[in-house]
């Protein structure tokens, strides 16, 4: 599952990018999950970090609160705790959040071109999400089991990039645990969201995941690939839902 990458000066090494495609692959292929350790190397990505921390210090997150009363008493109980902010990358205090936006497009792009003739696992990838910046506050916060995509979104691929220094999930918490469909619970992927790792997965049922309670606050930066058939297909869908409700008022 663990792919080494060199230090970030090779990166834009054709050659380099190329074997990351095919670890991707065939990660992506064999376990439906891939993590690529050392993606921005320490330079680039404690930039991208400074970002974050600059956001969350000028207020930006929002509460991705999702919250239910299943509490017998009523009490709410948290979904989700994590605070968000949507960043497209082209905003000027976010150049180095683009920079790693840019590249991981890069390896999504040239994976998606490099094998089945243009589609990686059967998905012909032609566009992503805004990047989500969240912050899990070190309160307990988590988010229970549950799968990005369950209803054909258009999303095919989650991407998390983690930006956490000297994270101990003893001491902190904060483990993204993946249930891959079919392994009966005694195959988990247990991923610690380390600094400058990246982490790719099928966004769909194959993959429901959950993070554990942190108690540090915990930064990550996700992407969602869309796969332009789903994509297309949900869009008409969600366009004649729309239709209807405005008909039926
Ligand atoms: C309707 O608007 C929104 C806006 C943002 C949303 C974000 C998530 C989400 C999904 N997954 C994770 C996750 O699995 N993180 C794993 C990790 O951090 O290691 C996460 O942090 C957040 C779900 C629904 C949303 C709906
Ligand atoms: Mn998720």
């Amino acid at each position: 599952l663990h792919s080494d990458s060199p230090p970030f000066l090779h990166k834009n090494n054709e050659d380099v990018v190329e074997e990351m495609c095919r670890n991707v692959i065939r990660d992506m292929d064999t376990y439906g999950v891939c993590v690529v350790d050392n993606f921005l190397g320490e330079e680039r990505g404690k930039a991208v970090l400074g970002e974050v921390i600059d956001m969350h210090t000028k207020g930006v997150f929002r509460d991705g609160q999702l919250v239910s009363s299943t509490g017998r008493h009523g009490d709410l109980k948290t979904i989700r705790g994590d605070q968000i902010a949507w960043i497209d990358g082209k905003e000027k205090s976010c150049k180095n959040i683009g920079h790693l936006i840019s590249q991981v497009d890069l390896v999504i792009m040239r994976a998606n071109k490099m094998l089945n003739n243009g589609k990686i696992g059967q998905y012909n990838i032609n566009g992503r999400t805004k990047a989500m910046v969240a912050c899990y506050p070190g309160s307990g916060s988590h988010y229970v089991k549950h799968v990005d995509n369950p209803n054909r979104d258009g999303r095919c691929i989650t991407s998390i990039y983690y930006l956490n220094l000297q994270w101990d999930v003893k001491r902190s918490g904060g483990l993204l645990r993946i249930f891959p469909e079919g392994s009966r619970g005694d195959k988990v992927a247990d991923i610690e969201p380390i600094f400058d790792r990246l982490l790719f997965f099928w966004s769909d049922r194959r993959n429901p995941h959950e993070v554990q309670p942190a108690y540090h606050t915990r930064y990550a930066i996700t992407l969602w690939f869309f796969d332009a058939l789903e994509r297309e297909e949900a869009c008409r869908r969600y366009e004649k839902e729309r239709k209807l409700q405005l008909s039926s008022k």
